[in-house]
């Protein structure tokens, strides 16, 4: 473990906290925080030392999410796409030019933006309908994609498309890297709404409209096993995401049990401690275990043999994460008894924060079939023709 990393995080955890309750109510961007993270080097820490970072594994990462979660849900999901995701597909896959060009944009604070799902194509993924048509030495995107995590305030976008050759055939799906200054936008790029959010309020969730946008071919991100297979190269990089995701949600549970555990020992009713009542206690024990346990998964598949997390490790680790920092956050919740549903504690927010990690990231359900898959040894499609898409036809050609 990179130590100054994690005691870096563990020094600005009590500002973020201090904070997380601003950017939650006025549902602002964490600014401030994003300048102390690049002061601490937190921000692109997983990019190579040739590059300016600091060369940090996803478990030096993962350690240093779940430290911010405990205190501000908002700054760790921050944390998780300036190192995982979209930032560490252009590190391993992209040209010298692409990564020479990304990494000071993150260095200096940027926070990428994966954009994947669209209106018709949430967890069927590979049904997108952008596309991205070779026009001389450019690709032409349409298409429009929504619940963007930082649409509006992202300079850095990857985005997924299908890519058609001059004629229109379908090439299989790859990724955009495309730079937007919000000041002045590239034409035919359009951050047309905001989501009102149920938590991390201060985390614009986006819909984005392609019209024309015209990209030179240099920033089309080509996967290794080239662009029939680019849906699952791109994929197997945002299993490193999978695993931030289901560490925010981690942090979260860890900070909320924290809490929960400092305040029945601080609280008396009947006289006594709530701390001595057994029926909290044993509450207080399947927290801790649960919480202890994601840890573990997490941990083992952030430690991955190759470049990125392995599919099935991510997906366990997610779900687990997911549902239990649901489950432990709402149980923490109870323990304050009206106390924790008002907003004198964190505990509300932090509840409306965890609950959509189920969601994002690919669903508890389709992480599910994923996992039954590999368990089962079978291919688990899900449409009712089976294989069928483009995409899925070329990477079976
Ligand atoms: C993958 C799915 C879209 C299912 O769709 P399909 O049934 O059409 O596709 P598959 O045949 O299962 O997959 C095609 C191909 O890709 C490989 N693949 C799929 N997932 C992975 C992965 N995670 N890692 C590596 N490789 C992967 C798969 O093995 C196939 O390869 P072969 O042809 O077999 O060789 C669907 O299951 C899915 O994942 N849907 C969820 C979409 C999703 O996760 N969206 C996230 C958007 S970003 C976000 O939400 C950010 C929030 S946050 O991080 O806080
Ligand atoms: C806060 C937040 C941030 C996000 N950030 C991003 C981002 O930055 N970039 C990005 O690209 N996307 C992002 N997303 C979108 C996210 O990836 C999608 O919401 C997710 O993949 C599910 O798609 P959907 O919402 O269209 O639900 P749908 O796919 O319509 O699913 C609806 C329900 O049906 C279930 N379901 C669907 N198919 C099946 C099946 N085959 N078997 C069983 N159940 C099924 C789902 O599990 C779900 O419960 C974000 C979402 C949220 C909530």
């Amino acid at each position: 473990m990179t130590d100054p990393l994690l005691a870096a995080a563990k020094d600005l955890a009590p500002t973020f906290a201090s904070r997380a309750a601003h950017w939650d109510r006025s549902r602002s961007y964490c600014w401030s925080n994003i300048t102390d993270l690049v002061d601490a080097g937190l921000m692109g820490m997983s990019i190579p030392k040739a590059y300016g970072g600091q060369g940090a594994s996803f478990l030096d990462v993962a350690m240093v999410v779940e430290e911010i979660a405990k205190a501000c849900t908002l700054t760790a999901r921050v944390v998780v796409e300036a190192n995982m995701g979209g930032i560490s597909a252009v590190m391993a896959y992209g040209t010298e030019e692409q990564k020479a060009f990304c990494a000071p944009i993150v260095l200096a604070g940027d926070k990428p933006a994966i954009c994947i799902t669209e209106p018709e194509a949430g967890s069927a993924a590979t049904q997108m309908q952008t596309t991205a048509q070779k026009r001389g030495k450019t690709y032409v995107l349409n298409g429009r994609k929504h619940w963007i995590t930082g649409g509006g305030v992202s300079k850095l976008h990857l985005i997924f498309a299908q890519v058609l050759a001059e004629d229109g055939t379908p090439q299989g799906i790859g990724g955009f890297i495309v730079h937007v200054d919000h000041a002045a936008p590239p034409k035919g790029f359009t951050v047309v709404r905001r989501e009102h959010t149920m938590g991390l309020c201060g985390m614009p969730e986006a819909e984005l409209a392609f019209d024309d946008l015209e990209i030179d071919a240099k920033w089309l991100l080509t996967p290794p096993s080239g662009l029939k297979r680019g849906f699952a190269d791109l994929m197997t990089a945002y299993n490193s995401q999978r695993v931030g995701a289901g560490t925010i949600a981690l942090g979260v549970a860890a900070g909320a049990l924290e809490h929960a555990k400092r305040y029945l020992l601080e609280r008396q009713q009947f006289g006594r401690p709530l701390a001595e009542f057994q029926g909290l206690q044993w509450m207080v024990a399947d927290m801790d275990t649960q919480v202890h346990a994601a840890r573990l998964m997490l941990h083992d598949a952030a430690r991955c043999d190759g470049t990125f997390p392995d599919m099935i490790k991510a997906a366990r680790a997610k779900l687990f994460a997911s549902e239990m920092g649901i489950k432990v956050v709402n149980d923490a919740l109870q323990m304050f008894g009206a106390r924790g549903y008002g907003d004198q504690e964190p505990l509300e927010r932090m509840y409306r924060d965890v609950r959509m990690f189920t969601i994002g990231g690919g669903t508890a359900q389709i992480l599910r079939t994923q996992i039954a898959g590999a368990a089962l040894g079978i291919k688990v499609p899900q449409t009712r023709d089976g294989y069928g898409t483009p995409s899925q036809q070329i990477a079976a050609e």
